[in-house]
């Protein structure tokens, strides 16, 4: 056991404090308690990515697990955006499904393809092939050892945020084989083994569950759950295969660190789930993060002061010159307020995207939400 997990095991919250360098800007975790803060804090989902050619340079010739499984790598993958960029947050290096690799499953990752499982489930019977107790810290050791190494090299600049993908969005690839349009595979089970359907979510929950804790006592200052697949859900399937599994993993992941004394900001992104925006806000989570399809105003009225909000621009809108992405930033910024905000994009960067474009989203956000803070 690491000495840090040995104080988190001890519950001793004050040697904790001081195992890791100390943190200097906390503007992320406080906007996530719904604080005020000087600026508006910002960071990128998958802002560790193949837009920037350090990234490239480093990924070169590697297969993507065994990238995930060096902590080395995820460690330099997670700092190279920090050394551009004054974002506020980093989100370790790793991939959503390293959760049913731990499960037993074959996973690579195909130039070109995408993620590809060798043998995904098929009918009901194969959830027989799946371990049915994971041995968490044994088969996921590897991030919580890039999660404790990162923490240390990231030297307290920002926080680290741990993340896990969600059971609805696992179950999907698992299902699937890969990425897919219709997810049709996997609705399939639901309308026609929701039984199964559930077995396997609660599967995916428990393991979840753990994986989060274990990558608090790794070192991770917040977590962000991702509902990618929520889209493809209505609102009557949401609200029975989703929604109770994002709940259950809030509820469990609270208790336990409430015990531990540890107070870890939990962020759900569910992407696509405008129709539950309401739900999503009473879900036990800090954070709701939103893709672009919802208005800041209606968010917030929506969410009615339960949550921060995390978002949500077009990442599309990065393709626009730079005087335009400040002007977007802005109405998006006096769109949310800048309390209990934190900036970022509605999905993903993409690869061919201008690392100087997203320096002037990440100045904007800073610029425009001091001037809104001097107005008030
Ligand atoms: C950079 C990267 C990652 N995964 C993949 C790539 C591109 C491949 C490469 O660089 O070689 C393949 C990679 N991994 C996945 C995909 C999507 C495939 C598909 O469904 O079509 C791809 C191309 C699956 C995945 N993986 C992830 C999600 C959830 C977020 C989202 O909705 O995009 C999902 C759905 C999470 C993820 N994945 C990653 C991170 C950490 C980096 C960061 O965010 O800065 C995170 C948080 C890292």
């Amino acid at each position: 056991m690491k000495l840090y997990q040995k104080y988190f095991a001890e519950k001793n919250a004050l040697k904790l404090a001081y195992y890791f360098p100390q943190l200097k800007n906390n503007t992320f975790l406080r906007a996530a308690r719904g604080e005020q803060t000087e600026h508006v804090p910002v960071w990128c989902m998958r802002q560790a990515g193949r837009y920037l050619p350090e990234f490239r340079a480093s990924r070169e010739g590697k297969d993507f697990f065994e990238t995930c499984r060096s902590p080395e790598h995820c460690c330099e993958l997670t700092l190279q955006p920090l050394r551009r960029f004054p974002f506020d947050a980093a989100i370790i290096f790793s991939d959503i499904l390293v959760v049913p690799q731990a499960l037993g499953m074959e996973v690579q990752m195909l130039t070109g393809k995408g993620p590809t499982f060798t043998d995904p489930l098929k009918e009901p019977e194969d959830l027989q092939r799946l371990r049915a107790s994971v041995d968490v810290n044994k088969e996921l050791d590897y991030v919580f050892r890039a999660i404790t190494l990162t923490r240390h090299k990231i030297e307290g600049k920002v926080p680290l945020i741990g993340f896990s993908g969600a059971p609805w969005t696992l179950m999907s690839y698992m299902i699937e084989g890969g990425g897919s349009n219709t997810h049709s595979k996997a609705k399939r089970w639901l309308y026609r083994h929701p039984e199964s359907s559930h077995m396997l979510l609660r599967m995916l929950t428990d393991v979840i569950v753990e994986y989060l804790l274990g990558q608090v006592a790794a070192g991770a200052q917040a977590l962000q759950l991702f509902e990618s697949h929520a889209g493809i859900l209505g609102p009557v399937q949401f609200k029975e295969f989703s929604l109770p599994y994002l709940r259950d993993i809030a509820r469990r992941v609270k208790d336990k660190l409430k015990e531990m004394d540890q107070d870890v900001p939990m962020i759900v992104f569910a992407k696509d789930a405008h129709y539950a925006l309401e739900e999503l806000s009473e879900s036990h989570y800090e954070v709701v993060g939103l893709d672009w399809t919802i208005d800041p105003r209606s968010a917030r009225k929506r969410t009615g002061g339960k949550v921060s909000l995390q978002g949500n621009m077009d990442p599309c809108a990065l393709y626009a010159p730079k005087e335009r992405i400040s002007d977007i930033v802005k109405k998006m910024l006096e769109g949310f307020g800048s309390r209990g905000y934190i900036a970022n994009l509605g999905h993903g960067l993409y690869p061919d995207m201008d690392p100087e474009n997203v320096g002037a989203f990440v100045e904007a956000v800073h610029l425009h939400s001091k001037n809104m803070n001097k107005q008030v």
